[in-house]
């Protein structure tokens, strides 16, 4: 496994080591003590989810707040997606930035998002399954969410809004001006 931290502080791609022979391919998914020596954080996640999405979904950008804040660990186990963060702690030098990767069951690789960040994705491959741990359990009450096309984020999804896929819910989410008054 490798871990390189990103611009944002705290938030880290993480790479397995893949280990190929005859019978197909074996990997670490997530060893506590290599996440500890890698990246100085002793996790405890204490959720894991699992969705499953046609291409054009959209899921985002999600956080939860107070005391029911999430780190995710995310990666895709089937399909593709981009993954996005952006940085929402008022005291960070990079409060309001964000960070985009594309995620695969090609290349394996691992997003660290930090507590304070909205989190989403959207799908590029129809059947993409998306799996990630939390530190911290969900919380219905305690979701909030900003409007994947804010302006201000300006965050290049790749796909055009009329290709793209949102619930319900995430369609009525507030910008994040408003949401930060
Ligand atoms: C997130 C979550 C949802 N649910 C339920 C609530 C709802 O009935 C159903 C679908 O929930 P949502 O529409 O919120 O699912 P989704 O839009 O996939 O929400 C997820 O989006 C990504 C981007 C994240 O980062 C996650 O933290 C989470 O917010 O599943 C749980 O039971 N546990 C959970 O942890």
């Amino acid at each position: 496994m490798t871990a390189k931290e990103t611009y944002l502080k705290g938030c880290f791609v993480l790479t397995p080591q893949v280990f190929e022979d005859e019978r197909g391919y074996f990997f670490e998914s997530f060893n506590k003590e290599t996440f500890k020596r890698l990246t100085s954080l002793n996790m405890s996640f204490v959720q894991d989810n699992q969705s499953k999405s046609n291409k054009g979904v959209l899921r985002g950008l999600h956080f939860q707040i107070g005391d029911h804040a999430q780190a995710k660990l995310v990666r895709v186990l089937q399909g593709r997606v981009l993954d996005v963060c952006v940085d929402l702690r008022p005291d960070s030098p990079t409060f309001k930035q964000h960070f985009s990767i594309e995620l695969s069951a090609k290349n394996r690789k691992q997003l660290f998002v930090p507590r304070g960040f909205a989190h989403g994705f959207v799908v590029l491959e129809d059947a993409t399954i998306f799996s990630y741990k939390c530190d911290n359990y969900y919380n219905k009450t305690s979701e909030r969410g900003i409007k994947y096309d804010d302006k201000s984020l300006n965050i290049d999804w790749r796909l055009s809004s009329e290709d793209i896929v949102l619930s319900d819910k995430d369609t009525h989410l507030p910008t994040l001006e408003s949401y930060l008054q």
